[in-house]
């Protein structure tokens, strides 16, 4: 590790976050234990398998493994014993009232502090609630207290909160090339030792970038490092909403949305990335931490009207491609409608809120048929009556239309006669705007986009009822 220091790390939890994080210390020379307590993920890294996908983590994985540099275990005693810093990776989940569940990482804070027998540094990485530092701190400050029947002298432990900024599908370039790693917290020593872990990846300048950049180190209190993690994500939503709604206005008037998101990322003040309209955001983080950052603004008697209509536009853009299919047929009962991706972007197999899967449910809930395929997530959701196939064009087969739901690359070599060929109908709906319309339309399929509409569309139908996640029809008027 060009002579940087080897730091003994373990990270609990070996999920999307977890496993990244453990590989990529790995790879930068850290000796890193990982903690699962989920036996099926155990056995299945511990035989060099990723419990989910992830392009390029298992051969990271095995390559460190290899290297005697990553191994993982249930036991907090083995994983915890020497390790100089620990990662808290497990799951945040919201509640019901929208609220953070963190009984998660709490759990997993104390059994931490259980077996903490030296002085650690405990790092929170997982998205936690403003104000989940600090009560993280008090259950392993607890816990060390209480040391019953342990060995003396007992550890300590200083707590660092280090939200995380990667996304899945490009999960290790985005932790090995950040923008900016954030620290929170008000131990200078432990906030010193935990950017010394980071150091290869700060002292590299990434090319990828223009100009080239070195990632920026950011040292906060706590509760900004927070509210740092909230607040991206929720800009990131605010602008896929943003550009969704002016897609809607440009079916309006006959503009482009593709053309205009072009124009306008040119400005350098609004950049072009995260401005792909189409069937909205989803995943298991845009809307948890969404919900989240309202609820605390709430809690404190502050009502984020912008943060509520991120949420409402991004729940009504499904709604367009029902609207756009009722152009073409007077209803759905009855109809077999093809659905091309399952998983809430590329490159991923997560389905946790899926725009993809939130369409299949409402089709159905219409009384539509749905046959679906995706090229990694081939197990039915949670969703009862969608048939999955194994092939790209069986969607096609009989189909009245087709709807791209999640814009893998895959599809977009789909050869549209060959889709034209199988289907009944003639409708395809591009819900990620990834086509060239002309294409598909030489290939005799009418091409529907989002935002797109060559020539003004009929005015936005104020009184339209889509079905909500129950199937039970929804009324705005
Ligand atoms: N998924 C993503 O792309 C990102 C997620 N985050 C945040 O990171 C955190 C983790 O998210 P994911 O990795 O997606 O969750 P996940 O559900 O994929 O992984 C969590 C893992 O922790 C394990 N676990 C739970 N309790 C445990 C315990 N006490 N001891 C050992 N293992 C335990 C679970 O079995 C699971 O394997 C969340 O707070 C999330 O908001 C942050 C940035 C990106
Ligand atoms: O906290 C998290 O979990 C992560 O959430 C997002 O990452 P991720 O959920 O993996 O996916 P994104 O690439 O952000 O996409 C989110 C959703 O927005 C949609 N999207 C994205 C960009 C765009 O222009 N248009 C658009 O509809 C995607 O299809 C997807 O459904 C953030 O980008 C990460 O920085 C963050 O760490």
């Amino acid at each position: 590790m060009n002579g940087r220091e080897r730091i003994s790390v373990a990270v609990v939890g070996s999920g999307y976050v977890g496993t990244v994080v453990a590989a990529c210390f790995a790879s930068l020379g850290h000796s890193v234990v990982g903690i699962e307590n989920d036996p099926a993920k155990l056995a299945q890294l511990r035989a060099g398998r990723i419990p989910f996908h992830e392009p390029g983590l298992e051969d990271l994985l095995n390559s460190c493994s290899r290297d005697g540099r990553l191994r993982f275990t249930a036991n907090y005693d083995d994983g915890v014993a020497n390790a100089d810093v620990v990662f808290l990776c497990v799951g945040t989940p919201i509640l019901p009232d929208g609220t953070v569940d963190m009984s998660a990482i709490t759990n997993a804070a104390r059994s931490v502090a259980s077996a903490i027998r030296r002085a650690v540094i405990v790092v929170s990485k997982s998205t936690i609630t403003i104000g989940g530092a600090r009560l993280i701190e008090a259950v392993i400050r607890d816990e060390l207290d209480r040391g019953d029947g342990r060995p003396a002298p007992l550890g300590s432990a200083v707590l660092v909160h280090n939200p995380e900024f990667l996304r899945e599908g490009s999960a290790i370039a985005d932790f090995l090339h950040p923008d900016r790693v954030i620290l929170g917290g008000d131990d200078p020593q432990a906030l010193e030792r935990v950017s010394e872990l980071y150091r290869p990846i700060l002292q590299q300048c990434f090319a990828g970038g223009i100009p080239a950049r070195r990632p920026a180190l950011m040292c906060v209190d706590v509760t900004t490092a927070e509210m740092m993690k909230y607040a991206s994500n929720a800009f990131l939503a605010a602008k896929v909403s943003f550009i969704n709604e002016l897609a809607n206005v440009c079916d309006l008037v006959g503009a482009d949305v593709k053309v205009l998101a072009t124009g306008m990322g040119l400005d350098r003040r609004i950049a072009p990335e995260f401005l792909s309209a189409g069937l909205g955001w989803g995943g298991s983080c845009l809307g948890k931490d969404l919900s989240a950052l309202i609820a605390t603004a709430r809690d404190g008697g502050y009502e984020p009207s912008l943060l509520t209509a991120v949420v409402q536009v991004n729940a009504q853009q499904q709604e367009v491609v029902l609207r756009k299919l009722g152009m073409h047929f007077s209803d759905l009962q009855g109809r077999r409608i093809g659905l091309l991706g399952l998983t809430f972007k590329p490159d991923t197999d997560d389905l946790r809120d899926s725009p993809a899967v939130e369409l299949a449910r409402r089709l159905l809930a219409l009384g539509a048929e749905v046959i679906a395929y995706d090229p990694v997530a081939t197990e039915a959701p949670a969703v009862t009556g969608i048939a999955i196939v194994g092939d790209l064009y069986q969607v096609a087969d009989g189909a009245d239309a087709v709807v791209l739901a999640t814009d893998w690359p895959d599809f977009l070599r789909l050869d549209p006669a060959k889709l034209r060929i199988r289907m009944r109908g003639n409708v395809f709906v591009d819900g990620r705007n990834v086509f060239d319309g002309g294409a598909i339309e030489s290939a005799g399929l009418k091409y529907v986009a989002v935002g797109r509409s060559a020539g003004p569309q009929a005015t936005w139908d104020s009184d339209f009822e889509a079905p909500t996640f129950d199937g039970k029809p929804t009324s705005r008027h």
